[in-house]
């Protein structure tokens, strides 16, 4: 796919700047805090639905503003150059959104998705490895919201579930209201079949994932290190195990916890505390991994994630490169560069130029941005 143009307005810390995208290299110039990582992010909603710094659309609105605004032109290799896409997205410091295809409003967000897709590759991504298990879940949640857009509908549906059996265990635990197993049963119910449909989604993706970066990861390690990925609820579980069966170690689990729960008010097991295992030659990458075993892994698992969105797509995403590229060394860049060739559209944002091939160079357009600006 090729995103053409973008028009941010009262997003972040633009007010209205429109960018037109005219070769596959996009490098955009700056210093901190000018609104590099701002137009990435634009770009990653429109992909996902979701920012990667920020949950509240009212951080995303232009400080002052009620109301801000994403639109794009893209172009899908299936469809004729005469069929350009429309991308409309506005947002509310309210948490209300629009959204629009082809000027056309789009109720629900699973219609809207699948239009434009991308991967993002940011220093936030480190924490892929070691940070929170949050940060693995909320990466096996946005690529599979591009793969598999109903993926968003079961999510929120997860989600709600756990926000009023949350409340009910709150009210327990405050003494409001009394512990009772029929109600309790219920919801333990839905979270089970919400939540089965996530972890088997996201076990999945892993067993998809595994293989593409495992091939990565040893030709960028040199071929010693061999990595494995595993999904990890809070119960025991393999990939092939029958709904039924998770169904069962779900209950069985949260039976078990059924008396800490009621005391600490909030629900304990679910795919909302599951952790995905990196390992490098059967260690934690997480706590033993040295640095640049780390930063091997990351990089491995974004080639993975590209790939794998392109085979499934049928069309190279976007590559959303925020200020990584000086990050890594030479050997790792050269990794990356030659991945993307001339075949993915790339935009690249870094503090200066100095870290880039100057023949790579020469294939790129150049922006400045300044102070929510962007000039050529
Ligand atoms: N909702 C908002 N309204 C107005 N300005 C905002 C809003 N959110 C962020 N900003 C401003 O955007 C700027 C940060 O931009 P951005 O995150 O794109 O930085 P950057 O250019 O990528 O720099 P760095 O290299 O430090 O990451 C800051 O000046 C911040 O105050």
């Amino acid at each position: 796919m090729y995103l053409k143009s973008l028009h941010i307005k009262q997003f972040r810390n633009y007010i209205d700047q429109e960018v037109s995208f005219t070769a596959p290299k996009t490098v955009i110039v700056g210093n901190n805090a000018q609104g590099k990582s701002n137009l990435l992010e634009a770009v990653l909603l429109l992909a996902t639905l979701r920012s990667h710094r920020v949950s509240k659309d009212r951080d995303l609105v232009k400080n002052g503003s009620t109301i801000g605004e994403i639109r794009a032109i893209c172009q899908r290799s299936r469809l004729p150059e005469s069929y350009p896409i429309d991308l409309e997205m506005q947002m509310r410091s309210s948490g209300k959104r629009t959204l629009r295809v082809n000027g056309v409003n789009q109720a629900r967000h699973l219609d809207f998705l699948g239009n434009v897709n991308a991967v993002m590759f940011s220093s936030l991504d480190l924490d892929l490895v070691r940070g929170s298990p949050e940060s693995r879940r909320n990466w096996l949640d946005t690529v599979l919201i591009q793969l598999e857009p109903i993926y968003i509908n079961l999510l929120q549906q997860y989600n709600q579930v756990l926000r009023q059996r949350n409340a009910l265990l709150k009210s327990i635990k405050q003494g409001q209201i009394q512990y009772e197993a029929q109600q309790m049963a219920l919801w333990d119910a839905q979270l089970v079949t919400t939540g089965t449909r996530l972890i088997r989604r996201r076990s999945r993706l892993l067993e998809r994932l595994t293989p593409i970066a495992r091939h990565w990861h040893q030709a960028i390690s040199g071929g010693s290190e061999y990595l494995e990925i595993t999904y990890l609820p809070k119960f025991s579980f393999t990939p092939t195990d029958l709904v039924e069966n998770i169904h069962q170690s779900f209950f069985e689990a949260i039976l078990q916890k059924n008396i800490i729960e009621q005391h600490q008010g909030t629900s304990l097991v679910g795919p909302h505390r599951d952790e995905v295992s990196l390992t490098i030659n059967a260690t934690s990458a997480r706590e033993y991994g040295s640095q640049g075993q780390q930063r091997t892994l990351v990089l491995a698992l974004k080639l993975a994630e590209l790939e794998l969105l392109e085979s499934v797509i049928g069309e190279p995403p976007l590559l959303l490169l925020d200020d990584v590229l000086a990050e890594l060394d030479l050997q790792r860049q050269d990794h990356l560069l030659n991945a993307i060739g001339n075949r993915v559209q790339t935009i690249i944002t870094t503090t200066h130029l100095g870290s880039f091939d100057a023949q790579w160079l020469k294939s790129a357009r150049i922006f400045q941005v300044a102070k929510g600006e962007i000039s050529s």
